[in-house]
C-alpha cells in the first residue's frame, strides 16, 4: 500500500483529489509566497501572522465523549465533552468548506521516532504554511509502508468560523478530537501550535495503552549515551536548554519512553523567538533559515526582529531538527540518567536548583507548579502562578495518577536522578524583577549532566525541604539561596509561606496519593 495513496485516507475522495501531496519544502516555500500567506525572510525563513489567535486556546478544545474514551478520559475543566452528534454535524461542515477550497494540502507521516510505537497521521491543511509547519514538525514518510493504515487525520480549516450556538463550541474556534473516529477537528484558529500540540493529546492517550509513557519533555544525549529529560510547562526552558552544543539534541518537546528507551514523538522542533540573540541561543538561531517557519515575528525590510513583541509574545519558529547540527536521527536515546523538572517561579523563592528525592520527584510531578508565561495561552498577559500536573496537564487525557506511576516506576528501574531546576524570576533591589540569567541555568544544567553534583555538600531550605548545592562553578553562591537575594530573611519568608500554602493547597485534589509523596511537600506547614 502506497501511504500517500487515497486508499490510507478516510477522507472523502473529492477532498482527496483536490489536495496536493506531500509537497517539497521548495514548492510549499514557492506557494505560500504565490498564495501570499507569507514573505520570504532575509535569513531565509517563511513569516506569517495568524491574527487573533497568537497562542493555545485551551477553551476551545474538547474531546467527543463516545465508546472507550467516555470510560477512560479524566473529565473536567481541561478535558471537556462533546457529544458524538454535535461533533459529526460540525464536521460535516468542515468538510463542506474545504470541498469548496481551489486546493488543499496533505502531508502524510508518522507520530513516534521508534518505529515500534509510531502512529500514522495525515494533515489536511488548508493553507500551504501549515502543511510546512507539519512537515517540519512531524515525521516524514519513508520507504517503510507496514502499518500505514488507520491513520490519524488531523484537519486545519482555519477560515471556517464556528456559530457556538449551533456547533456547540466555546467560540467560533475549535479544536476536537475524536479517538473514535480517529479525527483532530481544527478550525477558526491559525495558530500552528494547536495542530502539534493535539497530536501529543492524542499520543497521550494511546501510547500509555502500549506501556509507553508519553511526557511534555525535551531530551538529548551525551557522548556516553547519557540522556538526559527536561519536563516543563510552555517557556520554562525545555527547547533553550536542550539545545547544547556540546550534547546531541533527540528532541525539544515531547517524548516517548518505552522499554526501548526514549524517543521523540516529533521531528522538529518549535522555538519560541521572543528576544532571541545569536550569543545567547545560537544553536536555534541558526536554525531559523530556509524552509524554518516564523510565526507572529515582527520583521523590518525582511529582517526579523525578535525583540519585537507587538503582535505577541509568543512569537514561534518552526524547524526540522536536521536545522540543529547535532541532532540525532531517527531521534532516539537511551534510558536516561538524569531528569530535570524545569519550573519558572514568579514568587523568586524557590531555588535554582535542588536535588529531589524520589518522593520529592512524585510530589512535584504532580503539582507541576510554574508559571503560565504570557502569550502561549490566550488571555495570559503576566507571568502567572500555576499547578500544571506532569508539567503538560492541558495535554493529558488521562488522571495525572497514570503517567505519575509509569514515570516512578521508570525511575525506579532506571535510576534516574531528578532534579528542580528553576529558570524563574529572581528578587531584586525593586522587587521581583529578572529572570535568572541563562547562563546561569546552563551552569547548573551542565554540573548536573556531568554528574559533577555528587557528593557536592547541601543547604536545606526551610520552607521547600529542598536539597541545595553550597556552590556550583560559574554561579554566584548567593543566588543558589533565594532567601539571600532578599532585602531581609523576613520579607523572604512571608513570600515562601504564601507559596508553600499554594502548595498544600493544591496537593488536597491528590486523595489517593501515599503518605510518603504526600509529605514530600513543603515542610513549612502555616
Ligand atoms: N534562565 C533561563 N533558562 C531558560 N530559558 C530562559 C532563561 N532566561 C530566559 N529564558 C528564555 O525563556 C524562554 C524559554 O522558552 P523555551 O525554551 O522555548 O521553553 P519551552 O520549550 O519549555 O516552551 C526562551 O525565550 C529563553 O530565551
Ligand atoms: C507550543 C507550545 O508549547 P511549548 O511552549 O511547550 O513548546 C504551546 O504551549 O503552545
Ligand atoms: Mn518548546
Amino acid at each position: 500500500m502506497n501511504p500517500t495513496n487515497e486508499s490510507a485516507s478516510k477522507m472523502d475522495k473529492t477532498i482527496l483529489q483536490n489536495c496536493q501531496v506531500n509537497l517539497s519544502t521548495e514548492a510549499l516555500v514557492e506557494i505560500i509566497e504565490k498564495r501570499g500567506e507569507g514573505t520570504i525572510t532575509a535569513n531565509g525563513a517563511v513569516s506569517v501572522t495568524t491574527g487573533k489567535y497568537t497562542g493555545r486556546s485551551p477553551k476551545d478544545k474538547f474531546i467527543v465523549n463516545e465508546g472507550e474514551a467516555a470510560e477512560q478520559v479524566d473529565w473536567g475543566s481541561i478535558n471537556k465533552p462533546m457529544d458524538k452528534n454535535s461533533f459529526i454535524a460540525l464536521y460535516e461542515r468542515v468538510l463542506e468548506h474545504l470541498r469548496a477550497q481551489d486546493t488543499l494540502f496533505r502531508f502524510t507521516g508518522w507520530a513516534g521516532a521508534d518505529t515500534d510505537y509510531r502512529l500514522p497521521i495525515e494533515v489536511i491543511t488548508e493553507f500551504a504554511w501549515h502543511n510546512l509547519f507539519a512537515r517540519q514538525l512531524f515525521i516524514r514518510e519513508d520507504n517503510e509502508t507496514a502499518g500505514k493504515h488507520n491513520a490519524f487525520t488531523v484537519i486545519s480549516a482555519p477560515t471556517f468560523k464556528a456559530n457556538p450556538k449551533r456547533d456547540n463550541t466555546n467560540s467560533e474556534a475549535f479544536i476536537i478530537i475524536s479517538f473514535e473516529e480517529r479525527i483532530i477537528l481544527i478550525g477558526g484558529t491559525e495558530y500552528a501550535g494547536e495542530i502539534k500540540k493535539a497530536v501529543f493529546s492524542v499520543m497521550n492517550y494511546l501510547l500509555p495503552q502500549q506501556e509507553v509513557l508519553p511526557m511534555h519533555c525535551s531530551a538529548n544525549t551525551g557522548a556516553s549515551g547519557d540522556t538526559a529529560l527536561f519536563f516543563g510547562l510552555s517557556g520554562t526552558g525545555k527547547t533553550t536548554l536542550s539545545a547544547n552544543p556540546d550534547r546531541r539534541l533527540i528532541g525539544d518537546d515531547e517524548h516517548g519512553w518505552s522499554p526501548n528507551g526514549i524517543f521523540n514523538i516529533e521531528g522538529g522542533c518549535y522555538a519560541k523567538c521572543v528576544g532571541l540573540s545569536e550569543e545567547k541561543e545560537p544553536q536555534i538561531y541558526h536554525a531559523i533559515k530556509h524552509g524554518a517557519v516564523l510565526e507572529n515575528v515582527f520583521c523590518h525590510n525582511g529582517m526579523p526582529d525578535y525583540s519585537n513583541t507587538e503582535r505577541t509574545e509568543n512569537t514561534r519558529a518552526a524547524y526540522p531538527l536536521a536545522h540543529i547540527d547535532n541532532s540525532i536521527f531517527p531521534s532516539k536515546g537511551p534510558h536516561p540518567k538524569s531528569i530535570i523538572f524545569l519550573t519558572a517561579d514568579a514568587f523568586g523563592v524557590l531555588p535554582p536548583i535542588s536535588k529531589l528525592t524520589k518522593e520529592q520527584a512524585m510530589y512535584h510531578f504532580l503539582s507541576g507548579y510554574t508559571s503560565k508565561l504570557a502569550g502561549t495561552e490566550r488571555g495570559i498577559t503576566a507571568p502567572e502562578a500555576t499547578f500544571s500536573a506532569c508539567f503538560g496537564s492541558p495535554f493529558l487525557p488521562l488522571a495525572p495518577a497514570v503517567y505519575a506511576d509509569m514515570l516512578g516506576e521508570k525511575i525506579d528501574q532506571y535510576d534516574a536522578d531528578v532534579y528542580l531546576i528553576n529558570t524563574g524570576w529572581i528578587k531584586g533591589p525593586f522587587g521581583i524583577g529578572e529572570r535568572i540569567p541563562l547562563v546561569y541555568t546552563r551552569a547548573m544544567v551542565n554540573t548536573v549532566l556531568e554528574q559533577s553534583l555528587e557528593g557536592v555538600d547541601t543547604v536545606p531550605d526551610d520552607y521547600f525541604g529542598l536539597h541545595i548545592p553550597e556552590s556550583i562553578p560559574g554561579v554566584p553562591s548567593q543566588l543558589l539561596k533565594p532567601w539571600e537575594s532578599w532585602e531581609s530573611y523576613s520579607s523572604y519568608q512571608v513570600k515562601a509561606a504564601q507559596l508553600a500554602a499554594k502548595f498544600h493547597e493544591n496537593f488536597r485534589t491528590f486523595t489517593k496519593v501515599s503518605e510518603k509523596i504526600k509529605n514530600a511537600g513543603p515542610v513549612y506547614q502555616g
